[in-house]
């Protein structure tokens, strides 16, 4: 964790919600559970859907982060529309491991474009499983090329290893914060910016 996320600071904590999606098994659970209870297990429970909730600082300012662990998607999966109204931005989780799960990011970012009818929504990108070098099916450049032409941030992470995870909730504030920068005082703090 670096060390903008652990300074103390007075403010009242600033609630912001994030939904984790991707598809199967691509570690969102992983990735979650390793960043709130530092753990990791090798086995596979699907999920249905659980919210984590963790509270840090960044920037000097204290945030309450409820982030939801949504079920894997595929292609038929019908986009929640309440992740859309009740969440302040996204994780699009693929696994290096799986050209599909990569292609599925972008499905279901256009999903929550179409439902909210924006063409920008706070999104981080994250390429999990690191650690599984030798079975890489999405370089390093495949994920930076999506995310700069969907004008995101982007990074690769190892839930088993513990690496970049603490960093991709950080780029998910940083990107949620630049789209609330872009709305009036008075409406900061709801979900207004999907
Ligand atoms: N080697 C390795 N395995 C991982 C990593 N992250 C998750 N896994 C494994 O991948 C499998 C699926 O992980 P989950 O965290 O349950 O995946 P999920 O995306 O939440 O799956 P759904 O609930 O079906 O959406 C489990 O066996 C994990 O132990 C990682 O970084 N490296």
């Amino acid at each position: 964790m670096s060390s903008s996320l652990t300074s103390s600071t007075s403010d009242a904590p600033k609630i912001r919600r994030v939904a984790l999606m991707g598809s199967r098994a691509v570690g969102k659970s992983s990735m979650v559970v390793r960043y709130v209870h530092d753990v990791f297990n090798d086995s596979y429970f699907p999920t249905i859907e659980e919210t984590f909730t963790k509270q840090l600082t960044f920037h000097g300012q204290v945030y309450e982060v409820e982030i939801i662990d949504t079920a894997g998607q595929d292609e038929f999966s019908i986009f929640n529309g309440r992740h859309a109204l009740d969440v302040h931005g996204y994780v699009l989780v693929y696994s290096v491991t799986s050209k599909q799960s990569f292609d599925m990011v972008t499905i279901i970012r256009d999903k929550i474009l179409n439902f909210t009818g924006t063409d920008w929504a706070p999104i981080v990108l994250v390429g999990n499983k690191t650690d599984l070098q030798g079975q890489r099916q999405v370089s390093r450049e495949e994920g930076d090329e999506l995310a700069s032409k969907w004008k995101c941030l982007s990074c690769e992470t190892s839930a088993k290893k513990n690496s970049n995870i603490g960093r991709a909730f950080e780029l998910m504030l940083a990107e949620m914060e630049k789209s609330t920068d872009a709305v009036p005082e008075d409406k900061k703090g709801e979900c207004l910016i999907l």
